[in-house]
This record gives structure tokens, C-alpha cells and sequence, in this order.
């Protein structure tokens, strides 16, 4: 069993969800509210830990009403356990776990890192051999009540959790300008696939201008 997964980003016309030098304020105000709301609807909300060391996001909600217990439970995908111990997602404000990989666990559990952040009430979960095995993580956070999951990132993350069939849903802010540069980070990078026929498949089912953004959302097919 997994969570229902809801991939959102916001990009620039040219796809881009963040320059090379990290700079990604992308979404204008009424997006920012919109994200927000999606977070508070969520059991829990995942991102990579490229994007922990980039954005040091809370990723609570913060930008519009809500109640401490409104924040979904933060998860990072962090396979050699590197979390900064003053990473804002380690926090009191929010539940947060951190998934590693097993050819990592032995060193990182009998270092003093580790005791920190069990102090905290951080949660470890280790799978997979060098990277997180995204499925297991998936049953994993479905058996600890998390049904539904919003997925904020990078670009690695993002085309892995594609890639694997594990994302349900796609909500993308189309911010109105272009960036250029091929070393910008995309919608989805990873490895991507060879030909175009592998591409998965989407169905629009809702869009909708909000200030100067675009949004669109889109089903994914065929996983
Ligand atoms: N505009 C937006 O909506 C938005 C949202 C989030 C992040 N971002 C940007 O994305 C950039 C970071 O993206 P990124 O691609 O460098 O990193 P990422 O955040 O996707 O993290 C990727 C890392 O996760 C780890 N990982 C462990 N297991 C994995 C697995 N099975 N599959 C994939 N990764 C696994 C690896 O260390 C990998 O390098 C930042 O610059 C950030 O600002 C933008
Ligand atoms: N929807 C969206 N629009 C953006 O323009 C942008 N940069 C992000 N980026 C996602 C990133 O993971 C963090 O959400 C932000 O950096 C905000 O961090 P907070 O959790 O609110 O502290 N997401």
C-alpha cells in the first residue's frame, strides 16, 4: 500500500524549478497561499535532501491560518543521513522523519549525529542499499497513517518518484518567465528516459490562472 502522492512545484515557462546557483522564488503570492492550503489538507509532505541543504524549508504552514496540528509530517529522503542538525525541518513545529539508506545506517547510528537527532524526536526509516528505495519508504509512511503525501522536490526526487510509478497527481505553477541555462534544475531531471514513447502519461484535468501564475493539474496514466 502507498500514500496518494501529489507532486507540486512551481516552474518557469522554460521548465526550470531553480537556477544552478540554487535561487527558485518562483510561485507569486496567491500560489504560495495555494501551496500552503495543499499542505495543511496532507498527512505528509516529502522532499529530497538537496533541497533541504538548498532552501532549508520549514515546510509547515506558515502562510496562511492553521494550527500546529495542521502541519503534515515532514519527510526528507536523505540516504546518507547528511541533514544539517540546524536544518529548520528539524524543528519542534512538525513531525519529521528522515529516510536513509542501509549502506549508510551502521556509521551514522553509532555517531553522536544520530543521537542528536533521536533526541529531538527525529524518525529514522532505512531502506534500500546506496539510495532510499522509494516503494518501501512508501508502505513505510502508508503503515504510519500517512494516506495522503504531497511531494515539494528537486528535480531528482521528482523524476525517481515518477519513474516508479508512485506519484498520483502533478500540480504545477507556471510562473510567466524564462531562465535559460543548462545546468538549471528542471520539472525532472535524474537519469530521464531514452525516447519519448516511455514518457508517462497525464490527463489535464483542472487549470486555472491565480495572479500572473498558471495552474495545471494533471492525473498520471499510466504507472
Ligand atoms: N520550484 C520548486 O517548486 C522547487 C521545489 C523543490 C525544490 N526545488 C529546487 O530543487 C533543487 C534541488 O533538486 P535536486 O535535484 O538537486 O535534489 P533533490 O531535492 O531531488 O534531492 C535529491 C537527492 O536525494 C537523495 N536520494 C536518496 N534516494 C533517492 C532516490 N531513490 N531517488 C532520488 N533521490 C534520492 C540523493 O542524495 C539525491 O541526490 C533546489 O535548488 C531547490 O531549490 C524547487
Ligand atoms: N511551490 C513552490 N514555489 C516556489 O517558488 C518554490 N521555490 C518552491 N520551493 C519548494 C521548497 O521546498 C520550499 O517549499 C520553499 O523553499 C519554501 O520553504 P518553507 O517550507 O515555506 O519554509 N515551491
Amino acid at each position: 500500500m502507498k500514500p496518494y502522492v501529489i507532486l507540486n512545484a512551481a516552474m518557469t515557462l522554460d521548465g526550470k524549478i531553480a537556477t544552478k546557483t540554487g535561487s527558485s522564488n518562483i510561485s507569486g503570492e496567491k500560489d504560495l497561499k495555494r501551496v500552503h492550503e495543499l499542505r495543511r489538507e496532507v498527512d505528509g509532505i516529502m522532499v529530497g535532501i538537496n533541497t533541504v541543504i538548498a532552501d532549508n524549508p520549514r515546510l509547515t504552514v506558515h502562510k496562511i491560518d492553521a494550527n500546529p496540528e495542521d502541519n503534515p509530517v515532514r519527510v526528507v529522503v536523505d540516504s546518507k543521513c547528511r541533514t544539517p542538525i540546524a536544518a529548520r525541518i528539524t524543528n519542534k513545529d512538525a513531525k519529521t522523519i528522515i529516510a536513509g539508506a542501509n549502506d549508510y545506517k551502521f556509521d551514522f547510528i553509532v555517531n553522536d549525529r544520530y543521537a542528536n537527532f533521536t533526541k529531538r524526536g527525529i524518525d529514522f526509516f532505512f531502506s534500500g542499499n546506496k539510495r532510499v528505495d522509494l516503494k518501501a519508504l512508501m508502505n513505510y509512511l502508508y503503515e504510519k497513517g500517512i494516506k495522503t503525501l504531497m511531494l515539494e522536490g528537486g528535480s531528482t526526487l521528482n523524476f525517481s518518484m515518477i519513474k516508479e510509478g508512485l506519484i498520483d497527481e502533478i500540480r504545477i505553477c507556471i510562473a510567466p518567465f524564462v531562465v535559460g541555462g543548462k545546468d538549471s534544475h528542471t520539472l525532472f531531471d535524474g537519469e530521464g528516459f531514452d525516447t519519448m514513447d516511455e514518457g508517462v502519461r497525464l490527463e489535464l484535468f483542472d487549470s486555472f490562472k491565480l495572479g500572473d501564475d498558471l495552474i495545471l493539474q494533471y492525473k498520471v496514466l499510466n504507472k
